[in-house]
């Protein structure tokens, strides 16, 4: 595989307007540019995989989790038993974010820091209080708390519809005594929810309706074809691997790629040449684990029929005559179904596994496994940082004055403090004294007003991102618990995948310097 040669010449001429700034001059959009944690020299790079659904494919959730939505309410009352009135509830989805976790048991969701400490927490969608809200989770810090069974991550955009769902019954089974069954705890509850949603993915029903109109559920970008073919252009392999299987990969690949007709029409596999390999069905995060033993299945791509295969040399049947290929099958196939990352890496016959970079939504299922267990360098696609960012430049003296406020209040706590000292502590006289307490009770005045200008000015800088769960990657002016995962585990991030096209595929992605906090209080001043 051989790498990138030099960064002028080509680019120039083959993809006009792709590159972030062949002169050094142009700027690329806040809103569309890869921002860097760990480093990643692209002249290093020799195979670059892509995830396909909410990565190549960027799904409107206005209408697809609409449709997750619908689909899983028809199964709760039909196959599960629940009163026929859900079917009259309707689903917002701006409602729910990427990065809250579920409190199966009490019904609750929350939002946390990157100390796991929960700074947002709603039982359905009641608010819970400060006091309620530290009675139940504040001593509940230890290292791996919400990591287990009692608890569920929304990571995906596609868990958005699941986690209105499970705030729907929590909010219903509270006013409506006896309508849910009493053996349904809320745990139960969600256990329903999910087995309902995960049988909406399997069971065709989503992927079907999909399929027929498939312009209304996938957004149209025409910045992914170039994209691709610069990196083919620049000599990396290109790969997909994707959950979905093959027929169903068939028909969004088309569409993202350009070539399928607004409503259905007959699918091509020309789509299939911007890739070297194409892995469908790979049940990730399984798939990242070597010791994964699944079988590597070739797929013929007209019938959708499985073929058996020696790592991609596909096999005779035993006792069967010669194999007999059609066309759509080469000596070395292309598309396939399971295995693992062991033959993924004979495929691309990659020397080491830090030379391979991988673009994924799921921060669990694409990017943890894949950069931990394997080295992999990783990049997180993360469509709700196009408005984080915008509305973060716009908010710049708001985070000032919040800065203000912080400091205000802590000069006021420290005078307090040492007032309050000396009183206790030192020897002062009558007069002296009286002074002193009256001061202190300025001082407490104006800390607790400085306190509640504070708590409302971050309030509503929160409401600009979202009005109830406020900036993604924060909570209050600490990282979320999902800026946190972002930060350890995704190499690179951006919104959406073609801006990797705006980038010289020869980029050397370098973080930006890093600041302690005693650092940071120097070099702001
Ligand atoms: N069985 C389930 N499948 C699910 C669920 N949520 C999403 N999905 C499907 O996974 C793939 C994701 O593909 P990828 O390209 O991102 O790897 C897609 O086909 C979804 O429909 C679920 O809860 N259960
Ligand atoms: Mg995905």
């Amino acid at each position: 595989m051989s790498g990138i040669q030099g960064t002028n010449g080509f680019e120039d001429a083959q993809f006009p307007g792709l590159w972030s700034s062949p002169d050094g001059r142009r700027n690329i959009d806040i809103g569309k540019q890869i921002f860097c944690n760990s480093a990643v020299n692209m002249k290093n790079i020799v195979a670059v995989g892509f995830d396909m659904d909410y990565t190549l494919a960027q799904y409107k959730p206005e209408t697809f989790e609409s449709l997750a939505y619908d689909g899983t309410v028809e199964k709760l009352v039909s196959n599960l038993g629940y009163p026929e009135e859900l079917l009259k509830w309707s689903f917002d989805w701006t409602y729910m974010v990427r990065g809250l976790v579920l409190d199966k048991k009490r019904g609750n969701i929350l939002k946390m820091d990157r100390h796991k400490y929960v700074k947002v927490a709603y039982h359905g969608f009641r608010l819970i209080s400060k006091n309620e809200k530290v009675a139940t989770y504040g001593n509940s810090f230890v290292r791996d708390a919400f990591d287990g069974p009692d608890y569920a991550h929304i990571d995906t955009l596609f868990s958005l519809a699941e986690a209105y769902l499970f705030a729907q019954l929590v909010d219903f089974k509270d006013s409506n005594p006896g309508k849910i069954s009493e053996v349904k705890d809320y745990s139960r509850m969600y256990n329903d929810v999910r087995s309902a949603v995960d049988m909406c993915h399997r069971d065709g029903t989503l992927k079907t309706l999909v399929a027929k109109d498939i312009k209304k559920y996938i957004n149209e970008d025409n910045s992914i074809v170039p994209m691709l073919k610069m990196l083919k252009t620049s000599g990396r392999a290109v790969f997909l691997v994707t959950n979905s299987l093959w027929d169903y990969t068939n028909v969004v690949m088309n569409f993202v790629c350009g070539s399928q007709t607004a409503n259905g029409g007959s699918a091509s596999l020309d789509w299939l040449k911007h890739f070297d390999f194409v892995i469908t069905g790979s049940a990730k995060p399984g798939f990242f684990h070597d010791e994964n033993r699944a079988n590597l299945f070739a797929v013929e791509t007209d019938s959708g029929k499985l073929i058996n295969t020696d790592n991609g040399t596909p096999l005779a049947q035993v006792g069967g005559p010669e194999l007999d290929l059609p066309d759509n099958i080469p000596k070395l196939c292309k598309v396939f179904q399971g295995g693992n990352v062991g033959h993924l890496h004979k495929l691309l016959n990659v020397g080491s596994s830090s030379q391979v970079l991988y673009v994924g939504d799921h921060i669990y299922g694409d990017i943890l496994r894949s950069k931990k267990v394997l080295g992999w360098r990783t990049m997180l696609i993360v469509p709700e940082l196009e408005k984080e960012v915008k509305v973060l430049s716009s908010s710049r003296d708001t985070r000032k004055k919040l800065q203000l406020l912080r400091s205000e209040r802590d000069q006021i706590e420290d005078q307090t403090h040492h007032l309050k000292w000396s009183l206790e502590h030192e020897n002062v006289d009558g007069v002296e004294k009286e002074k002193m307490c009256s001061k202190l009770e300025v001082l407490e005045g104006q800390r607790a007003r400085v306190r509640a200008a504070h708590e409302e000015s971050q309030r509503i800088f929160h409401q600009k991102f979202h009005p109830v769960w406020g900036q993604l990657m924060k909570t209050g002016y600490q990282n979320s618990r999902f800026a946190h995962q972002v930060e350890r585990f995704a190499c690179l991030y951006t919104s959406q995948v073609g801006n990797l096209g705006l980038y010289s595929p020869a980029k050397y992605y370098r973080p930006g310097e890093d600041f302690m906090p005693h650092e940071s209080d120097i070099l702001s001043h």
